[in-house]
């Protein structure tokens, strides 16, 4: 059930044949000195000026790329007449025009030209409604212009602009490396390699033949993991090579469980056509031996079965739950995601910032024994004061100790030689300084198993001393009573290297035989909304699992504090332990996941989606972008890094946990009507049809004119149009709700025939009562007047687990279009209309025994609902 993966399905393979997609602009760029690419680009480190920087823009366009373009006007009228079910109805116009009949063809281009129209608009207005939502929340690059750094939207970046980017970047456009530090990309939806590949300004040797891999050539749609650098704009949009990959490309998106729902039912009722139609055919053409006016009849049936309005009704429902949410400030970037909100039944979440306030505060700076240190404070600072890497809350928290910088003159008597990154699988991080006598010193930071594991001394009071068992169990225990607490804490260490070399030459394996010097510790108080949110989403029987990097002592005392229940924990190194098999075991009943890789973040939601669960993720950070990227539906904040935000279908502008449980019944809400849709429109199909190919048989005239069948779809298809409109009992969205085919199918299989035993019932009265053996225009008249008070009655009751009127009323609109189309029927039938459609005034007594039958159906509709709720759920 995985999606949106913008590329990686077209992966290796493509590296073969990339030399002739890429430009030989880039390749010729990619060995240029510098000073010539700047010359070649006609641009300066200062950066474009606005005004130079706006005529490029009207030169190459904006920087976005077919795939991402809203479709014009025009072809959103094109993609409308391609609809499968439009087709088929100007099918059968065009025969109807070739027999001859052109009150069908009248009557069916009518029905096509409005449900365009009506599709037309209501999509072009929920398209229109998307793209100012997805503004909203879209993503900007740093840009120097005019000398200074400023944000822009991605979609304004020209060639020749000059950007900086940092871990959790995406990179805007095709760039050229002009300088970098520890530069890490993962170019996963270009490659398929899911390892980061480094990146430097230096110049390639001619051995490489895949520009891909090229130090120099970032290309859009790869993202930063690490590090920083400064690049300059190439190619934008179309013009990249992910632009050009996606144009020849017919993207393979895989469907999510609510795409294949919708086909599935599409898919129900047209194979449910091709096996009836014929059999109406035949049995009309036998019976009456009239094998034109069988084929005509046959053909209004089979537009009659066809679901044309299903389009519509989906995708208004869907931008109509979209615009809700979006007054709540959440923004859906995928439509289709509303639903799987709604169905979601596991949501996954990591800690900080979502749970937690996540605007930390440096509480305590203590040596191994838990005295407070001054030594480990400014070590700390000077850590934080060099890094350069991601922003991130901890060094920021760090660095708000602002006065250490007139005491330590962190800037001044300690020059930075190296930095070694953090990354969110080795959990820490180093800066290289040389102090004013010459001493190179490594300063490591981190998380506490990670660095304890570095280390092979211990400072205290002073001392350095082996790291002995004893002091390792003082240490331990001084973090657990912490984090008991709830305190976050990190580890510092460190090791003095004299004559190392005053290079960046530092790597990952300089960080040994490190001096564990001590703890500093943060306050990440929980968010006041989160109990409340959590227990809401409880009584919406969502189950709330913690997915986090952070280790397990802290991540149990937040969990107490925001009332979720801890039913067991599960780390990261166990995971890694497991089979796939035994973590699907483990994951139902655990619910606090801790000292997580991103990588085992994703495998639990795979685990999760391996038991049948509709899986939710909410991250905000480069290591939750695999687990987003896997979830059924992905959540992040505004604030959350680019790759976070790329990856995710909905996004909070508030960081706000409560609207998280609205938005889930929002979701459930949309698709709620539209089942009830579906339910409607097969159920009433089916049931026509029982009484067509019955009625087929044993009258000696056509159950009804082929112009009356259309009129009859025609009439109902308004009738429905205002579903989107209606109210979903609050009962009904306690439950997550998910596709389940075989109860819908069950559903029309039993309720689809209650009303065949009506129609059989008007035929018997037609026929017994008013004599219509010898006259076919009052028996039609007849059938068509019951036939549409049914269907529309059916609405009602279906639309709802209650009684219908009493316990649970539709919308305004719903009701006042039911009235409507009943109505229009009656008129009809005494309008001048009423001959050309061939429909004859009907004596008082068919109304008195119509309103009979109606409270008979409603009631049996009830009776039969209810028992099959009670028998096979809802
Ligand atoms: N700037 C930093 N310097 C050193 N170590 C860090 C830094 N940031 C995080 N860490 C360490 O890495 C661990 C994992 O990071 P983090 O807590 O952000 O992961 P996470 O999975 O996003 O967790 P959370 O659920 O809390 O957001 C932290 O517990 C901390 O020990
Ligand atoms: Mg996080």
């Amino acid at each position: 059930m995985s999606k949106k993966s913008t590329g990686s399905s077209h992966s290796n393979n493509q590296s073969s044949e990339s030399a002739r997609t890429f430009s030989a602009e880039l390749l010729e760029m990619a060995n240029l000195e510098t000073e010539s690419v700047l010359g070649h680009l006609e641009t300066r480190l200062a950066g474009l000026s606005t005004s130079d920087a706006d005529l490029r823009l009207k030169r190459y366009g904006v920087n976005e790329f077919a795939k991402e373009k809203r479709l014009s006007v025009l072809m959103h009228l094109v993609n409308n007449l391609k609809n499968p079910l439009v087709i088929l109805l100007a099918a059968l116009a065009l025969l109807s025009y070739l027999t001859g009949d052109l009150r069908a063809t009248l009557v069916i281009s009518v029905m096509i030209v409005l449900g365009i129209i009506l599709r037309f608009f209501q999509e072009l207005r929920a398209d229109n409604a998307a793209a100012a939502l997805k503004a909203m929340v879209s993503n900007k690059a740093t840009v120097v212009r005019d000398g200074k750094e400023e944000e822009i939207p991605l979609k304004l970046l020209v060639p020749g602009d000059i950007i900086s980017i940092a871990a959790g970047d995406m990179i805007p456009a095709d760039v050229r490396i002009l300088s970098a530090k520890d530069l890490f990309l993962n170019q996963s939806a270009l490659t398929g390699e899911a390892m980061p590949v480094e990146k430097s300004s230096d110049i390639a040797g001619d051995e490489l033949d895949n520009p891909l891999e090229i130090p120099n050539l970032c290309f859009l749609g790869s993202n930063v993991v690490s590090g920083t650098g400064i690049a300059a704009v190439i190619h934008t949009g179309g013009k990249t090579y992910f632009g050009a990959l996606s144009a020849s490309i017919v993207e393979k998106r895989e469907l999510t469980s609510f795409d294949k729902g919708i086909n599935g039912i599409t898919w129900m009722m047209i194979r449910f056509i091709a096996v009836m139609v014929p059999i109406v055919f035949l049995v009309n053409g036998f019976s009456k031996h009239n094998w034109m006016e069988a084929f005509l009849f046959a053909m209004a049936v089979a537009v009659g079965l066809t679901p044309e309005m299903l389009p519509m009704i989906v995708s208004v429902n869907l931008s109509k739950g979209a615009m809700m949410m979006s007054r709540k400030k959440v923004i859906v970037k995928r439509l289709n995601s509303i639903q799987n909100l709604g169905a979601m039944d596991v949501l996954c979440t990591d800690k900080t910032g979502t749970l937690t306030e996540g605007e930390i505060v440096l509480e305590k700076h203590l040596d191994v024994h838990g005295e407070t240190s001054a030594k480990v404070l400014h070590y700390g600072y000077l850590n934080s004061y060099h890094h350069t890497g991601l922003r991130n809350i901890t060094d920021e928290a760090i660095l708000k100790h602002g006065d250490l910088e007139e005491t330590l003159q962190a800037n001044v008597k300690y020059h930075k030689i190296d930095e070694i990154p953090f990354d969110f699988t080795r959990k820490r991080m180093s800066v290289i300084v040389e102090d004013e006598t010459g001493m190179n010193t490594l300063i490591c930071k981190g998380a506490v198993e990670q660095i304890m594991s570095c280390c092979s001394r211990v400072e205290i009071d002073g001392n350095i001393l082996p790291m002995l068992p004893e002091y390792k169990d003082s240490a331990t225990e001084t973090v657990s009573g912490l984090n008991a607490q709830g305190f976050r804490a990190i580890a510092l260490s460190y090791k003095e290297m004299p004559g190392a070399p005053d290079e960046p030459v530092y790597e990952i394996g300089d960080e040994s035989e490190l001096i564990l010097l001590g703890f500093l510790t943060f306050f990440d108080p929980p968010k006041k909304s989160a109990p409340e949110a959590l227990k809401q989403l409880e009584t919406l029987s969502v189950d709330v699992k913690i997915l986090t990097g952070d280790n397990e002592v802290v991540s149990t005392y937040i969990c107490k504090e925001v009332g979720l229940s801890s039913g067991g924990i599960l780390l990261g190194p166990q995971i890694e332990a497991m089979s796939e098999d035994e973590l699907a075991k483990a994951v139902n009943n655990t619910s606090i996941f801790a000292r997580l890789s991103p990588n085992q973040k994703e495998l639990i939601i795979h685990a999760l989606q391996k038991n049948g669960h509709v899986v939710g993720f909410m991250g905000d950070g480069i290591n939750d972008a695999p687990a987003l990227k896997a979830s059924d539906v992905s959540v992040s904040v505004d604030s959350a890094v680019d790759i976070a935000k790329e990856s995710s279908d909905i996004i909070l502008l508030d960081n706000n946990l409560l609207v998280l449980a609205q938005g889930v019944m929002e979701g459930r809400r949309v698709f709620g009507n539209i089942i009830k849709y579906i339910k409607m429109a097969a159920s009433s199909n089916f049931g026509n049809m029982f009484s067509v190919v019955g009625a087929s048989a044993f009258l000696p005239f056509l159950p009804m004119l082929p112009i009356q069948v259309l009129t009859n779809n025609l009439l109902y298809d308004f009738s429905q149009t205002t579903i989107p409109s209606d109210e979903v009992d609050s009962d009904w969205l306690k439950k997550p709700r998910q596709w389940k085919i075989r109860g819908i199918e069950k559903f029309i299989l039993i309720i689809g025939p209650i009303s065949s035993i009506f129609d059989y019932l008007t035929f018997f009265i037609m026929l017994n009562i008013f004599n219509c053996w010898n006259n076919p225009a009052l028996f039609h008249t007849g059938w068509f007047v019951e036939s549409i008070f049914t269907q529309t009655m059916i609405i009602h009751v279906i639309r709802t687990n209650k009684i219908p009127f009493i316990q649970s009323r539709a919308s305004w609109p719903l009701i006042i279009s039911s009235v409507a189309i009943v109505s229009a029927a009656v008129f009809l039938t005494i309008s001048p209309l009423a001959k050309t459609l061939g429909f004859v005034p009907l004596p008082s007594f068919y109304w008195f025994l119509l309103a009979v039958m109606m409270v008979c159906y409603v009631v049996l509709t009830q009776l039969v609902k209810t028992w099959f709720i009670r028998k096979f759920g809802d």
